[in-house]
């Protein structure tokens, strides 16, 4: 679905990533790690077109997309729940997930809509006339997810799934995560709970210092714990 070949940028005169080549499989679960600073939002930023590729090649269904804004990416059948989650201080959780309804995967059987959505989370339901800035961390993060479902993408892309929640937030988004993998939905997610990734994701990439240094299985990356003390610090 998404093959990414040499990548590099950065920004201005400072770069970034280095060679770095990724692809995603229709349906995988791919986790992105590393350490903080180590260019995994910045990858997500380059694949989005939110910032320049200055290198490499980077195609979407077999289509390339370098030089691509964002807003065209987007239309294509890519969403992102970004890092910090970015919901609108005066829009309600209603309006955030009427306001960013489409239909880009015809693939999808059952299409995201705002009332699937509240049946994922219940507390949204509860929260639906609240403005962004009313929410708790944890339903801010819901909205952000609910508001990428609903463009009924192709590749869903969360970053920092479960940054700054409290543990039960956390289990509640990683169960999501879950469900949404048996729907074969595909997803790339950047998150630091490897261990929870592992029976989430069905492939790792870890990036150090902006290039990609290990790839391989959820199996292979529990039998090699050398790797988690070298490049993720745990
Ligand atoms: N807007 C920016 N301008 C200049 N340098 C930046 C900018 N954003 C990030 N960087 C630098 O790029 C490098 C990679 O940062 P990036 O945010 O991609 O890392 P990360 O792996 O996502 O880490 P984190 O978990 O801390 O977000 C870091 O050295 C960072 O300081």
């Amino acid at each position: 679905m998404l093959h990414a070949h040499q990548l590099q940028s950065g920004y201005g005169l400072s770069q970034v990533l280095f060679n770095v080549s990724l692809d995603i499989q229709r349906g995988e679960v791919v986790a992105l790690l590393g350490r903080n600073g180590m260019g995994k939002s910045t990858l997500i930023k380059t694949l989005f077109g939110q910032i320049p590729l200055t290198a490499g090649t980077l195609t979407f269904e077999g289509q390339s997309i370098a030089g691509w804004d964002s807003d065209r990416i987007a239309r294509l059948g890519l969403a992102i729940v970004p890092e910090g989650r970015q919901c609108f201080p005066n829009l309600t959780v209603r309006e955030h997930l009427t306001a960013f309804a489409a239909h880009r995967n015809p693939e999808i059987r059952t299409p995201w809509d705002v009332e699937r959505v509240f049946e994922m989370f219940p507390r949204l339901r509860e929260r639906a006339r609240n403005m962004g800035n009313q929410l708790s961390g944890g339903e801010q993060q819901m909205l952000a997810i609910g508001r990428a479902l609903v463009t009924n993408p192709k590749l869903l892309v969360l970053d920092e799934a479960t940054e700054g929640l409290a543990p039960l937030v956390r289990e509640e988004i990683w169960q999501c995560i879950a469900r949404l993998r048996e729907s074969g939905q595909t997803i790339l997610v950047i998150d630091k709970y490897v261990e929870r990734l592992m029976k989430l994701a069905d492939r790792h990439v870890i990036l150090e210092r902006g290039a990609v240094v290990w790839q391989g299985s959820s199996a292979e990356l529990d039998a090699q714990r050398s790797l988690w003390t070298r490049y993720l610090g745990v």
